[in-house]
């Protein structure tokens, strides 16, 4: 059984006027610690459906089920129990967090909110998490703004994972990160991935980084699916005209290096 369903989603938003559909009829299946990675160009309705899975965003039809449930159905205490299991990780974390904020605020968070551990345990699970996502417990105290680029989107998946989710959304969640950093944040993600069996919604416009990650790929253009698959084989000979475009618009495909690092 696949542990997210999205069956003919669809949002529309209006421009000049006018109706247009930012999610046209788009359904895709992932499975338990499989990664699905979302491509397309820039407009293609990516981050829109990242935040339709994610519940950010109400869609104006389609289905969503994950792990057995309708989840567009939920609602109240069953919405925000569900919510822990799917987590998000943004582009850039200054954004999504309170710059302000320490580390440990940051960490407590998830912990309190969902009830997962009570206070006076949770300045160990802080540096549990932590030390999974390759950090010093030293970090506690600083504040968001003072750490690095990387080690901000490690607290971002930190806090992503201290709800013990089956998937994580990640939307374009390497892209601003220089290239030594990201293939450091993408290795995380695969171990991750491989200890914890979580599952990624891998979203980005970089079919390297999708190669090197994902084990499949869904190709959007203006908002449809033009073509779906294995991740490898459809880099390798894309057939519709938009993953043409976007393998042709990649040279670095054509090299056999690391493509990660
Ligand atoms: N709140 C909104 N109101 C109106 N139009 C919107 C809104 N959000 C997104 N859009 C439009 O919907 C379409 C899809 O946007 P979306 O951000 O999902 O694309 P994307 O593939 O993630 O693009 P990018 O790679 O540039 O982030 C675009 O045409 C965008 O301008």
């Amino acid at each position: 059984m696949s542990l997210l369903a999205v069956s003919n989603l669809a949002k529309h938003y209006r421009r000049g006027g006018k109706p247009f559909a930012a999610v046209d009829d788009v359904s895709f299946e992932i499975g338990p610690a499989e990664t699905l990675a979302l491509a397309g160009p820039s407009g293609s309705g990516k981050s829109t459906i990242a935040r339709l899975v994610s519940r950010l965003l109400e869609p104006d039809s389609g289905r969503i089920d994950f792990e057995g449930t309708d989840f567009l159905a939920l609602s109240g205490a069953r919405l925000r129990a569900r919510r822990a299991r799917l987590q998000m990780v943004f582009q850039d974390p200054l954004a999504a967090f309170n710059p302000r904020a320490t580390v440990a605020r940051v960490l407590d968070d998830p912990l309190r909110v969902h009830g997962i551990a009570p206070r006076a345990e949770r300045p160990r699970r802080i540096a549990a998490l932590l030390e999974r996502v390759g950090l010093d417990a030293g970090l506690t105290a600083r504040a968001i703004h003072e750490i690095s680029g990387g080690q901000r989107q490690r607290i971002a998946i930190a806090r992503a994972i201290a709800t013990r989710p089956s998937l994580v959304v990640l939307d374009e969640a390497v892209s601003a990160l220089d290239v030594s950093v990201r293939g450091q944040i993408l290795e995380l993600l695969l171990d991750l991935q491989r200890q914890e069996r979580i599952a990624y919604l891998f979203i980005s416009h970089d079919l390297g980084v999708i190669r090197a990650v994902a084990h499949r790929v869904v190709i959007l253009d203006a908002g449809r699916v033009a073509e779906s698959g294995d991740a490898r084989t459809v880099i390798a000979s894309p057939q519709s005209a938009i993953g043409k475009a976007l393998v042709a618009a990649t040279p670095k495909l054509g090299r056999t290096s690391q493509d990660a690092s």
